[in-house]
Parts: structure tokens; sequence; C-alpha cells
């Protein structure tokens, strides 16, 4: 099997770009990474660039085990010489030299003439080869170069110990049919190229850095530069992870081995990111947050049902644990299902339906159902009770300087009943407004608010206690309410407050993104126990009496 080699410029390429710079430690940090992801070679940076970077590339040269240690260095003779020193302690070092080929380049950036530039290339190798055995020439902006020219340039480095010969895609300009055909070309034209490695440094400026290197692989090209997420100037330096997961995914189609340690891909990812502060974008191929994610109900199914319908490779080649089924609007039963079987939840089909019908609602409200909020939702099923009284509607209204008021209607059988309260607050007048509706003689013995996330929109999770006052402490309740209804309430008409024992407790549960919603829920699931309890005891008694 042939294999391509893999040179990492993270550190050098990557690094130069806004928002990237790293100092020695992070860079060592780093460069120890890649020397586990099991890169072939490490540019670690361009010495004569700064002090830091000097003493960078030599922290890297001196620590970092494995992989070659490269330095970036232009053709000056000083560049050259800052790259060997700083490369002294590696164990194995590459100076890596280069120079502009194109016409404009040469013409207005170099201001020299084409001859000069082949005569500073040689002596710049030539120098190189001085200090180390591993050199690298790159034809900068050898897209745009003269093809005849980069044949003599590079046949020029090749004959002064150039040992790779790197064709840079510099501006992201070329297309994979017109880059293998440059590469097929200089393997055709350049005398003894064989010798070296044809080496492909692609950028990204019109999202083609990727396909063009694997274009190039297919034309001969032995050594892909990449940087780790992709990052490097303007657009981007070709990403490796998708180079490497491309050759391991379709190795029918690209039959070429890379020495990488693809389980390093992911934690690699990770500590850039850590380090540079600069998140990958959520859809980025491989390493982004959606890449082994699943949203959409019918792919979810699928992926459940078998991994292969909706995924490639597996999260873990690239050192991720697992995939990952979102739950939002999109999705189905199936994965709202697997979710809840996972947090324990293991509900019978009308119980999962519930759920479901729930899950909708907040989905619709929230982009994303997290397990906490899906884990409020199953626990309000949890505890279930007869629903004999429904929420229809309610408002608070409240603010600094304003009393809070609350209006409700609940529903019971055909029944719909409204009321009014003011309160100490908007819960308190919310619970105000249902005792009016409800004259149920009840008190709140425990309230408790809990966010089931971190974000703004994390469900409010609230759990009530609702304690039976005595027939005295109800009337009196009854009395003092200071509210407004329309005259009638659930409670009237029931024996309940004499057929319970005062004193006796239900606990309610209710979660909504709307913490009175949750609020309201709450309650009411404690009102429907209690009824469900004087219903039956109810019940009991009629039993009894029609026995006597
Ligand atoms: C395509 C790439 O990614 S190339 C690498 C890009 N990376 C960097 O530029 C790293 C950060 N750069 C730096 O720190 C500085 O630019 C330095 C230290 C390299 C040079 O700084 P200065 O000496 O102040 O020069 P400055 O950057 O202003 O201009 C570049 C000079 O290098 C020349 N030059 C550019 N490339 C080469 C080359 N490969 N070989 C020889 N000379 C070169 C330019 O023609 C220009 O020369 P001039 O001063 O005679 O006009
Ligand atoms: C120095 C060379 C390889 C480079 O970074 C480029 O041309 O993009």
């Amino acid at each position: 099997m042939e294999r391509v080699r893999i040179f990492d410029t993270t550190l050098r390429d990557g690094e130069q770009s806004p928002g990237f710079s790293m100092n020695q430690e992070e860079k060592l940090q780093l460069a120890r990474q890649l020397a586990r992801l099991q890169v072939d070679v490490i540019e670690a940076g361009f010495p004569i660039a700064s002090p830091g970077d000097f003493e960078g590339v030599r922290a890297v040269a001196r620590e970092v085990r494995g992989p070659v240690i490269a330095a970036l260095a232009r053709t000056h003779p000083a560049d050259v010489e800052a790259a060997a020193r700083a490369l002294e302690p590696a164990e194995r070092a590459r100076i890596h030299t280069f120079i502009a080929t194109s016409p404009i380049h040469m013409r207005h950036k170099l201001r020299k003439e084409p001859d000069e530039v082949v005569e500073m290339a040689v002596k710049a190798v030539a120098q190189a080869r001085r200090y180390v055995d591993d050199v690298e020439f790159s034809a900068e902006d050898a897209t745009r170069s003269d093809w005849d020219f980069l044949v003599r340039v590079f046949s020029a480095a090749l004959g002064a110990g150039a040992t790779t010969l790197n064709v840079p895609d510099t501006v992201g300009y070329t297309t994979p049919e017109e880059y293998a055909a440059l590469i097929q070309h200089l393997r055709e034209e350049i005398p003894g190229c064989d010798r070296a490695v044809l080496s492909v440094h692609t950028h990204d400026d019109l999202g083609l850095a990727v396909a063009n290197a694997l274009a190039a692989v297919q034309a001969g090209a032995r050594q892909v530069e990449g940087t780790i997420n992709g990052i490097g100037e303007r657009a981007g330096n070709c990403s490796l992870e998708e180079v490497v997961m491309a050759l391991r995914t379709r190795h029918d189609r690209m039959p070429y081995d890379t020495g990488v340690e693809t389980t390093q891909i992911y934690p690699t990812s990770r500590l850039l990111v850590a380090l540079t502060g600069v998140e990958v974008q959520p859809n980025k191929a491989i390493v982004g947050a959606n890449a082994f994610a699943h949203e959409a109900g019918i792919h979810q199914d699928g992926v459940l049902k078998e991994r292969s319908t909706y995924e490639i490779m597996t999260p873990q080649s690239i050192g991720l644990a697992r995939n990952r089924l979102v739950l939002g609007k999109h999705s189905g039963r199936h994965a709202v299902r697997a979710r809840l079987d996972e947090l324990g939840f293991h509900l019978a089909q009308e119980e999962l339906e519930r759920v479901y019908q729930r899950f909708l609602e907040v989905a619709d409200r929230k982009k994303v159902v997290t397990d906490g909020d899906l884990a409020a939702l199953a626990g309000d099923e949890a505890h279930p009770a007869q629903e004999q009284v429904q929420l229809v509607h309610f408002q608070v209204s409240t603010g600094t300087g304003v009393e809070p008021m609350a209006s409700v209607r609940l529903q019971r059988g055909e029944e719909v009943l409204r009321a009014a309260a003011s309160g100490d607050g908007p819960v308190d007048a919310l619970y105000r407004a249902m005792d009016q509706v409800l004259g149920l003689g009840v008190e709140l013995a425990h309230y408790q608010l809990q966010a089931t996330g971190e974000g703004r929109d994390a469900l409010g999770q609230v759990t009530v206690r609702l304690r039976r006052r005595s027939p005295e402490e109800a009337r009196g309740q009854q009395a003092g309410n200071g509210g407004t209804s329309n005259g009638a309430h659930l409670g009237a008409g029931t024996d309940l407050a004499d057929s319970e024992p005062a004193g006796r407790e239900y606990v309610g549960h209710g979660s909504s993104t709307d913490i009175l919603e949750a609020s309201a829920r709450a309650y009411l699931q404690a009102v429907n126990k209690l009824l469900a309890d004087q219903a039956s005891a109810a019940s009991t008694v009629q039993a009894a009496s029609e026995a006597v």
C-alpha cells in the first residue's frame, strides 16, 4: 500500500493567521498532541520571525519525539541559519525553505528576475543541506507560476540537495483537475523527480483545499501539508483530518495509507480549540459538533436501526465516544423513546405519547431539548394523576412597583371556571387565583423551583407539596382569599373537606420553559391527586353504606 506523509503546519501556517497565535507553552502542548496523532512532520514555526517563534521551535525540537520537526526559512541566509539553530535539539530535523515563483510575486513582491529566484533557491537549499539531510523546498504560489519555470526551479533545488519538493497552491486558486495535471507534469518533466517526495500544500479560498490535495495524491504527490481544523491564512489551509479520513473511508477509490492514529483526531481538534479559544464551525466535516449528530426523525430512526444508514465513519474512529441524537422539533418517537430508555424511563406507549406531545411543545420553544428537560417531562409522567381539573389558560402581570395579578381558567368536565387574584408575587397571585376556582381548602406546604440546565432557555421544574386544611381553616381561607371569581368553584358541592383527614400532603411536579406555567402544572398535579383520593374515599363510603 502506498504511504502518504502528513505534514502538519498548524503551528506555523495555522498559527500565523489572525486569532490563532500561541505562546511557547501552548505550542509545546499542541506539538505533543500532534506526536500522539502520529503525523509525520510537525512544522513548528518560522524562527527568524521573532525571538518567541525561535524559542517555540527550539522547545518543540527539544521536547517532542516521533515526528520530524521542521522550521520555515525564506531563502535569506539569516533565515536558514536561524532555522538550523532552532532545530539543533531535534532528533530528526527538516529545514523548509521557500521562494515565490509566480510572475505576480516575482515582479511585484520580490522584485527579482526569474534567474535571480532560481539562484536564491539553489543557494538556500545548499546552505540548508550543510546543516541537515532533510531539506524541503517550496515554490510559493506554484499554481499561478509558469509550468516550465517550475520544472526549472524544482530541478535546480533537487540538484542542490532538496529531499522534498513542495507545490503550494498559496492562494487557493487551483482546481482538482488542474492541480493533478500539474503534479503529473512535474513528475514527468523534472529529471530524477523520484529522488524527492512530491508534496502539496493547499489553501481553501475557493473551498477546494481538500479536493485539490486528494486529486494531487492520486496524481502522485506523497506528502500532504495542512492544519488541524483547517485553520490558516484567510479561508484556511487544507484540513488534515478531512484528508486523513477521506483516504481511510474511501480506501476503495484512493488506496493510500497515512500513519495517523485517527482516534487522536478529535482530542487534537479540541485541544486546539481550547488553546486558541476559536471554536470549530458546527457543520465542519469530521470534527464539527454536528459531524456525528442527528436531529431529523427519519435519520434518527435509521441510525437507531442501523448506524451505517446515515454515518459513513464511526465516531469512535476519530476518537469521539459516540454519536449524538440531538432532540429537537424534528425528532420522532423512536429517538425520544431511545433517549428516555437511556435515562431510565421505560414508558408504556400511551405514556410515551403524552411525553412526546409535551416534548414537541417544548421543542417548539427551545432549539434543543436536553436530557434534563426530557427527564423533567418524563418525571411529570412518572407521577401521573387522573386529570380531573385541567389548565385552560392563565395570565400573570407583574413588574417593579406593580402589584402582581393573575387570572386563570380551569376546566373540570364541561365546566369552565374563571378567577382572578392579586398576590405577594406572581406565583402567589397565580395560586390564589387557582384557590379561588378550586375552593378545596389546601395550603402550600412546600414550593421548589429548579432549572434543568444552564442556558436561559432551560426548563423550569417546579415541585409543590399541598397540605389539606382542617374544615375551619378552609372556611377561613375562602373568606380571606381576596379576589374575584365567576361565583362558583370546583370544590363546591363536594364533601372533600369532610371526607379526608386534615394535614395530608399531596406532591405535584410540573415543568415548562415558562416557570409560571411549570408552577401552575405542579399545583394542578397535586390538586388532581387530592381529587382522585377524594373520589376513591367517596366511593368507599358509598360502598360501605350500600353494604349496610
Ligand atoms: C505563504 C506564506 O505563508 S509565507 C510565510 C508567511 N509568514 C510570515 O510572514 C511570518 C511572519 N513574518 C515576519 O515576522 C516578517 O515578515 C519577517 C521577519 C519574515 C520579515 O520581516 P521584514 O524583514 O521586516 O520584511 P517584510 O515582512 O516587511 O517584507 C518581506 C521581505 O522578505 C522578502 N521575501 C519574501 N519572501 C521571501 C523569500 N521566500 N525569500 C527571500 N525573500 C523573501 C520580501 O520581498 C521582502 O523583501 P524587501 O524587504 O526586500 O522588500
Ligand atoms: C511557505 C509556503 C509553503 C506556504 O505557506 C504557502 O505557499 O502557502
